[in-house]
Formats: C-alpha cells, sequence, structure tokens
C-alpha cells in the first residue's frame, strides 16, 4: 500500500534512509581511518580541524595537550561504536570531501530512492537533508552517487553544526526556521524513531524508514508511519 502525502518539502536522513548503513560503516569509515591521524598532522592550520581536535580531547576525556595518536584512538572508538559525534564527522567530511575529489569514492543510494526523489523534485517538492554527517561530507555523497550528480535536486543541506543534534525538536525549529516554511509543511523521513519523535514535536510530518536488513529495522515506531521504501511513499506539492 501507497501512503500518500502532501508537503512542501522533504528533509532526508542519509544513512539507513536513502543509503545503505553497512556502505557509509564500510567504505566511508573504513577509508577515513587510517587518513585520520595524517590529516590531522597536515592541517594544523585549519580552525575546523583545530575545533575539532580541541572538542575530541574534551568530550573524549583526555589531556589539553594530547597528542594526534590519542586523539585518532578516541576517534577510532567512537567509529567503533557508532558515536554521531561531532568532531568525528567534521574530520570525517573533510576526508571524504577530498577522497571524492580525487575519484577514490562514490556515494550508495537504495535502488528505490532516486526515482522517487526525482518524481517529487519534478513535481515542484523541495528537497533537503539532514544528517549527523557534515555538510561536507553531505553534498559530495549527492554529487558523485552511482545515478550521477543529484546535488541539483536538493536546495537545502543541514547537520549538527548548522541545525543541532537529531533527537532535539529544537534542530527541527532551527531547520523549519531557516527554510521557512511552517512545520506542518515540512517531512522528515528517517530509519531512527528518536529522531522522528524530536521532528514531530517540532510540528513536522514523519515516516518511518524501516529498510529490511538495516541496523534500525527492528527499532520501535510507536504510532509513526512507516514504509519498508520510498515506493511506498508518494509525496504531492504543497500549494
Ligand atoms: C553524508 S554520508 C556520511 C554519513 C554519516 O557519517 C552519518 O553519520 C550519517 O548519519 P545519518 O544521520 O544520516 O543517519
Ligand atoms: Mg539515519
Amino acid at each position: 500500500m501507497t501512503l500518500s502525502l502532501i508537503a512542501r518539502t522533504v528533509v532526508l536522513d542519509i544513512e539507513g534512509t536513502t543509503g545503505a548503513a553497512g556502505y557509509v560503516h564500510g567504505t566511508l569509515y573504513d577509508y577515513a581511518r587510517p587518513r585520520l591521524g595524517p590529516w590531522i598532522d597536515t592541517h594544523a592550520d585549519d580552525p575546523d580541524v583545530v575545533g575539532a581536535v580541541a572538542r575530541t580531547r574534551d568530550e573524549g576525556g583526555l589531556r589539553e595537550d594530547a597528542g594526534t595518536a590519542e586523539v585518532v584512538d578516541v576517534l577510532h572508538r567512537w567509529m567503533d561504536d557508532d558515536v554521531k559525534a561531532t568532531p568525528l564527522k567534521t574530520l570525517q567530511g573533510q576526508i571524504w570531501a577530498a577522497g571524492y575529489a580525487a575519484g577514490e569514492l562514490s556515494s550508495h543510494f537504495f535502488d528505490d530512492v532516486v526515482p522517487r526523489l526525482r518524481a517529487w523534485h519534478e513535481r515542484g517538492v523541495r528537497l533537503a537533508v539532514f544528517s549527523s554527517g557534515s555538510v561536507a561530507s553531505q553534498v559530495p555523497w549527492f554529487r558523485h552517487a552511482p545515478a550521477g550528480d543529484l546535488t541539483p535536486l536538493v536546495t537545502d543541506y543541514f547537520d549538527t553544526v548548522t541545525a543541532g543534534p537529531k533527537r532535539e525538536a529544537g534542530s527541527y525549529d532551527a531547520i523549519a526556521a531557516a527554510l521557512g516554511d511552517e512545520p506542518g509543511r515540512l517531512l522528515f523521513l528517517s530509519d531512527l524513531p528518536a529522531e522522528l519523535f524530536a521532528a514531530r514535536e517540532a510540528g513536522w510530518q514523519v515516516v518511518g524508514v524501516r529498510r529490511a536488513g538495516e541496523p534500525n529495522a527492528g527499532a520501535d515506531f510507536g504510532d509513526v508511519p512507516v514504509v519498508a521504501d520510498f515506493t511506498e511513499l508518494d509525496v504531492v506539492a504543497a500549494p
């Protein structure tokens, strides 16, 4: 059965919703892992790197003068435990962006996603992204898709730096304000119930994406409507 909704903007989670968690944790995390130390050492004059390292020391319980090796140990531990820590996402995003630019990485989209995104876009539905992955990693994810450059479909990108934590309603308030849309005209799609509950608390429409084989397939979505993939969802542009 198809769920039909009316929305001005569809805001997309990435991992588990539009692309496979296994691809992110395999291909992308494996690419970043050995590059974190050298990246930190060769970008010591980049304020974003300096800030991410300082925050990693702080959040990771390290001394203020802890060296790169100790910082990298914390970053690796966060990756092992899939902690979506903002400083990790900042550094990963920079490394991945360089990897995409060098032609060493491409992204992953489930087969049902791109046709739906194209159809919604053609109907005048605006598409935006809200992911724990940094904006610096989101844009090349859409630009270097196996189906080609998808960035013309997407108007806005938000992460935990620009919007705030994904499990807090205030972050969805911030996105609604940035988009200039009433919350009720926004639709958030995610594989994680806690994110959907936060968006709903902010007055958004929400749909859970429970994909077979993905880490959150067994999660409890409560009374949030759920689809198995994008073929079960249709969105018409709100006037
Ligand atoms: C932009 S691709 C990298 C994805 C990533 O690092 C991540 O943490 C995705 O989390 P999401 O909020 O999209 O589930
Ligand atoms: Mg997700």
